[in-house]
């Protein structure tokens, strides 16, 4: 059983597949936030932009079968495509979902899958696009992949312990909230200093697309 709060098509907004056209799952709860508002400031992640609480969220539910799933995000894509179609697993903690059994499922369709992870859990084989975001003090679990996208600033999760990791591209992504503009301005400065980092910008919040 998969539970999924929200299925849509939009543009990758963040990081090196920013515009690209994917198919958006955003699977049910995270191991580090309940969700909930009232556990939000001694949560191990308290700034959470996303409501990823249940299947009640656009084209969500729960699916029995990991080929339940597949056949309905196979919806999504625009059909006669010659793209094969671009999946991003997020959610909430999508490693906490997102097995084997379904990463060959959507394999057999023909899917590119990648995932937006904190990186605390294990994944399956065969992803084709990692996407790390580390959390405070959390351990990682996965210290390689694609891109590392890190939040900043975070007091607990400085850049310095991430620069040795095995990945392509390393991010600094604006701590969006009520400092965004500070945010901003110190990622600018910390990429410019360290220009192993990239500024990642939340497009689709600029553009006003999911
Ligand atoms: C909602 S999370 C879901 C995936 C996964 N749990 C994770 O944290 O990577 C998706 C992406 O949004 C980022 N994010 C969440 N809240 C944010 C905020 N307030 N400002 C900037 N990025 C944020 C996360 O770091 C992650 O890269
Ligand atoms: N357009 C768009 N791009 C995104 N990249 C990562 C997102 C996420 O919430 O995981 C996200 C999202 O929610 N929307
Ligand atoms: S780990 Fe990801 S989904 Fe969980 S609370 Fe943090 S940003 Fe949100
Ligand atoms: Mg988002």
């Amino acid at each position: 059983m998969y539970s999924v709060k929200e299925i849509f098509y939009t543009l990758q907004g963040e990081g090196a597949h920013a515009g690209r056209p994917a198919i958006f799952c955003r699977f049910t709860g995270c191991n580090l936030w309940s969700g909930r508002e009232q556990d939000r400031a001694t949560a191990v992640c308290d700034f959470c932009d996303t409501d990823f609480i249940g299947t009640d969220g656009q084209n969500g539910g729960k699916f029995a079968t990991a080929e339940s799933l597949v056949q309905r995000l196979r919806q999504f894509w625009p059909p006669g495509a010659s793209t094969p179609p671009y999946l991003v697993c997020t959610g909430g903690e999508p490693a906490l979902q997102l097995d084997q059994t379904l990463v060959d499922a959507l394999h057999a369709e023909g899917f590119i899958i990648a995932i937006e992870t904190n990186g605390s859990k294990p994944l399956p084989e065969g992803i084709d696009w990692i996407c790390v975001s580390p959390k405070a003090d959390t351990p990682l679990c996965i210290t390689q992949g694609n891109e590392l996208k890190l939040v900043y600033p975070q007091i607990l999760a400085q850049p310095e312990r991430f620069e040795a990791l095995a990945f392509e591209h390393f991010y600094l992504q604006p701590l969006d909230g009520p400092d965004a503009t500070a945010a901003l301005t110190a990622c600018l400065h910390y990429c410019l200093q360290h220009p192993q980092w990239k500024l990642s910008l939340q497009t689709h919040k600029m553009i006003g697309i999911d």
